[in-house]
């Protein structure tokens, strides 16, 4: 892995719709955050949504957080994805449900369009169930994302079902460790 020597602040959008939703957010975040390259420095509040794109499924619970990151983007994300992998995800369906679905939306200093990893995400300007989450963790100083996360809501607002979830804290005392 390309440890690079500063921290960089990045943003990740979780989302969960089969099992124990609640425990799987919960789960991800334990396991970034035990990684050695990941903090996880905030969570956004927890929101059930309604599903998006292939509707015939469970709501989902989404949420966001901001993470600081000595990986590069590619290793950050390949750990997301090993992660997902851990936790039981199944790629079937596309925009399907899922266990866990962990997506890269911004990494402060990066751009980039591959397949593998475009950065800034291609569609976190079109998902309310991304941008809501987000716009609790995004700060004000931060001009360019802050600008582009209330411009794309004001373009969205009420297009999508999004409830607040309440029962939800991290860190959660009692989980179990994610080692
Ligand atoms: N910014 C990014 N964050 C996460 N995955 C990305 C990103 N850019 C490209 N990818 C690639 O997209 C692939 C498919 O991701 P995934 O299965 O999570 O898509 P999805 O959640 O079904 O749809 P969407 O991409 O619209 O959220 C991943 O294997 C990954 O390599
Ligand atoms: N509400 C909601 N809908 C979705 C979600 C999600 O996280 N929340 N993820 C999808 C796959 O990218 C497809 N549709």
């Amino acid at each position: 892995m390309n440890e690079m020597k500063q921290e960089a602040v990045a943003y990740i959008a979780l989302g969960a719709n089969l099992g124990d939703r609640e425990r799987s957010l919960q789960e991800a975040l334990a396991k970034l955050d035990a990684h050695p390259g990941i903090r996880v420095a905030a969570c956004s509040d927890v929101y059930e949504t309604e599903p998006v794109g292939y509707t015939d499924q469970p709501q989902f619970l989404n949420m966001a957080a901001q993470v600081a990151s000595t990986l590069a983007p590619q290793d950050l994300l390949r750990v997301m994805l090993d992660i997902e992998l851990e936790m039981g995800r199944v790629r079937d369906v596309r925009w399907g449900p899922r266990v866990i679905d962990l997506d890269l939306l911004y990494m402060e200093g990066f751009e980039m369009d591959s397949p593998e990893l475009t950065l800034p995400h291609p569609r976190m300007g079109e998902r309310l169930f991304v941008l809501i989450p987000l716009a609790d963790i995004v700060p004000s100083d931060n001009r360019r994302l802050h600008a582009f996360v209330h411009r794309a809501l004001g373009t969205l607002d009420g297009k999508e079902d999004i409830r607040k979830w309440t029962r939800f804290s991290w860190p959660d005392e009692s989980a179990p460790s994610a080692n």
